[in-house]
């Protein structure tokens, strides 16, 4: 087995809320070459760790953790509608190395994913098909959430079964840094908005415009006094890299959910899917070597925006 890792945020606003044209070309160059890594490596499997943003999964039964054997993307904002090339024996396997390894997971044979999930692989490898792929969804949006302590002992198990495989391995998370778009909370929430939450699949295309216009005038006045959203948190953002630089994967059993949702913004639970990933790497092969690629506070985005690598040492 070789395993390769890549963790980066994602953002709908990507082409409808842009940043000034040398920051496109900052973050074009970036991605521009982690296509290029991931090519170069060509990967025979691709685990993918991401969350939903209330496409796929609803209150009406919502998971802590899922894993597909088969996953449809919903096409949301700008991107690829259509099926994903999931290994689906080889995510059976998986699911249940998890639950003989003590962690539960649930099981979707038909999984709808958004641009949680697809964004970063059109991204990195310019399609939905290009590579096998499993889908492990981490609940990152939808409060009560899992510890990060169970995260992290998901994501090693992960790394354990990738270590069984005779396989090239890229192992991405997606989502974060810091970041609060306008998603909606179900406490409180007036009914229709709760009735959505719970059983709100497959909207209609004109509910689709309307979320879509409410998140591109979220992104219009992100950072300014006249959003309500918690903004970008460039120290949390960097300390929370600095940690994955430094392999302190554990100090993440410490983390407060109320306090990162406080402090950076309740969608900065993204980054719990780069813990899975760093934690399956760690354990795949018992150490690691990380590198930032990039870092940039971006409010046209509402992204704390970055890019990590990282490989056995
Ligand atoms: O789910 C949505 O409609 C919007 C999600 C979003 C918005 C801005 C930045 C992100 O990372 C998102 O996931
Ligand atoms: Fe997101």
């Amino acid at each position: 087995m070789t395993i390769k890792l890549k963790c980066l945020s994602h953002t709908p606003l990507r082409g409808l809320n842009d940043p000034a044209p040398d920051v496109i070309a900052e973050v074009d160059a970036v991605l521009a070459r982690a296509r290029a890594d991931v090519e170069a490596f060509d990967p025979e499997l691709i685990v993918i760790f991401a969350p939903d943003h209330y496409n796929g999964l609803f209150y009406d039964l919502m998971p802590p953790f899922v894993i597909a054997t088969a996953a449809v993307s919903v096409g949301d904002y700008m991107t690829l509608p259509g099926p994903l090339s999931v290994e689906r024996d080889l995510a059976l396997d998986l699911a249940r190395f998890i639950l003989d390894h003590d962690v539960d997971i649930s099981l979707s044979h038909r999984l709808q994913v958004d641009h949680g999930c697809t964004q970063t692989l059109e991204e990195l490898t310019g399609s939905l098909t290009r590579y096998p792929v499993i889908p492990i969804i981490i609940n990152s949006v939808a409060p009560p959430f899992a510890p990060y302590r169970r995260i992290r002992r998901l994501g090693e198990v992960v790394g354990q079964f990738i270590a069984t495989l005779d396989k090239r391995v890229l192992v991405l998370g997606t989502g974060g840094l810091s970041h609060e778009p306008p998603v909606p909370l179900l406490e409180g929430a007036p009914e229709a908005i709760g009735e959505f939450l719970i059983c709100g699949r497959n909207p209609t295309p004109e509910a689709r415009a309307a979320r879509q216009a409410r998140t591109v005038a979220a992104g219009k006045i992100y950072g300014t006094e006249l959003s309500a959203q918690t903004p970008l948190n460039a120290e949390w953002d960097q300390a929370f890299i600095a940690l994955l630089l430094d392999a302190r994967l554990d100090a993440v059993d410490d983390f407060s959910i109320e306090e990162i949702s406080k402090e950076a913004g309740r969608s900065t639970h993204e980054v719990r899917t780069w813990v899975a990933a760093f934690a399956a790497l760690a354990a795949a092969r018992g150490g690691y070597s990380a590198q930032r690629d990039y870092y940039r506070p971006i409010n046209e985005w509402i992204a704390g925006y970055g890019v990590m690598s990282a490989e056995p040492r």
